[in-house]
C-alpha cells in the first residue's frame, strides 16, 4: 500500500489553515479508501509493529486500549507522516510565529524529529487506538515532552453508523474565565481529521491562545478504530 504525492496536492490546504484558524479543526473527508481502513485495522492483530498494548482504563484515559508503533514504521504510515508534514509545518508557520521566530517549524520532518531525538523524545508518535462498546477517550492533550508540534491528524478506521454508534471525536477550548467551549468533530471512516494539539491561536481582544483537548464519547454499539499521527515523537 503506497501513497501518491497528488493525494497531499489535491487537498485545499488554504481551507484547512481557515478551518483550524477558526475552530481549531479541520476535516478531511474520505481522504483514504476503506480499502487502506481495512489495511491499517488488521495492523492491529500484527505484534511485530506495536509496543505493548496500554490498557485505557488502568492510567485513567478511558476505556479501550491504544499501541505505540514502534520505528521503522510501516511504509504507508511513514509516507504519510513525512508527506503530510510540509503542509501541516507551513500551517503551523502561519498561525503560530511570532515576531520573533517567524518560521518556528523547519521545512521536513526528519529535521524536526531530530530536535525531538536530542531532547530525548525518542518514542515515535503514531498509535493505534481501538475502542470496544461502550469505549470511550477522556479529554486530554498529546503532549508528553518538551517539544510538541501544535498540530496533530486523526484517521478513522471504522464506520459510523454500521461498525460503530455513538463514539463522536470531540474538542473542547478552554479559556481564563470562560465557559469552555465544544465541538462534536464526528468523523467516519477514512477521515483525515487535523487539530490543534495544545492550543489555538487567537487575534485580537481577550486571551491570545486556550487550551485545547480532544476526546472520544461512549461508543453505544460496535467497536471503533482510529489511528493518531503526530508530528512530534515522545
Ligand atoms: O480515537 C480518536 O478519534 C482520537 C484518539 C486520540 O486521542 C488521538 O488520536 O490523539
Ligand atoms: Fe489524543
Amino acid at each position: 500500500m503506497l501513497l501518491a504525492a497528488q493525494r497531499f496536492e489535491r487537498v485545499n490546504w488554504a481551507a484547512v489553515e481557515w478551518d483550524i484558524r477558526q475552530k481549531g479543526y479541520s476535516i478531511i473527508p474520505r481522504w483514504l479508501t476503506k480499502a487502506e481502513c481495512y489495511t491499517l485495522r488488521d495492523l492491529w492483530s500484527s505484534s511485530d509493529c506495536f509496543c505493548p498494548t496500554v490498557e485505557m482504563d488502568r492510567h485513567h484515559f478511558g476505556i479501550g486500549q491504544y499501541r505505540y508503533f514502534h520505528y521503522p514504521l510501516p511504509e504507508f504510515l511513514q509516507q504519510f507522516r513525512h508527506e503530510m508534514y510540509p503542509y501541516v509545518a507551513n500551517i503551523a508557520n502561519h498561525l503560530w510565529s511570532t515576531s520573533r521566530n517567524p518560521s518556528p517549524y523547519p521545512p521536513t520532518l526528519e529535521q524536526f524529529l531530530e530536535a525531538c531525538h536530542a531532547a530525548g523524545q525518542n518514542q515515535a508518535g503514531v498509535m493505534m487506538l481501538h475502542y470496544p462498546t461502550h469505549g470511550y477517550n477522556l479529554w486530554h492533550q498529546d503532549r508528553h515532552g518538551s517539544l510538541l508540534f501544535p498540530l496533530q491528524t486523526i484517521l478513522v478506521l471504522s464506520e459510523s453508523g454500521t461498525e460503530f454508534e455513538g463514539g463522536k471525536l470531540l474538542v473542547q477550548e478552554e479559556y481564563p474565565q470562560k465557559p469552555a467551549e465544544r465541538h462534536i468533530i464526528g468523523g467516519n471512516i477514512g477521515d483525515v481529521v487535523v487539530l490543534c494539539t495544545a492550543s489555538r491561536p487567537r487575534y485580537g481582544h481577550g486571551p491570545r491562545s486556550g487550551e485545547f483537548y480532544h476526546g472520544v464519547a461512549k461508543v453505544t454499539s460496535g467497536e471503533r478504530y482510529s489511528l493518531s499521527c503526530l508530528f512530534h515523537d515522545e
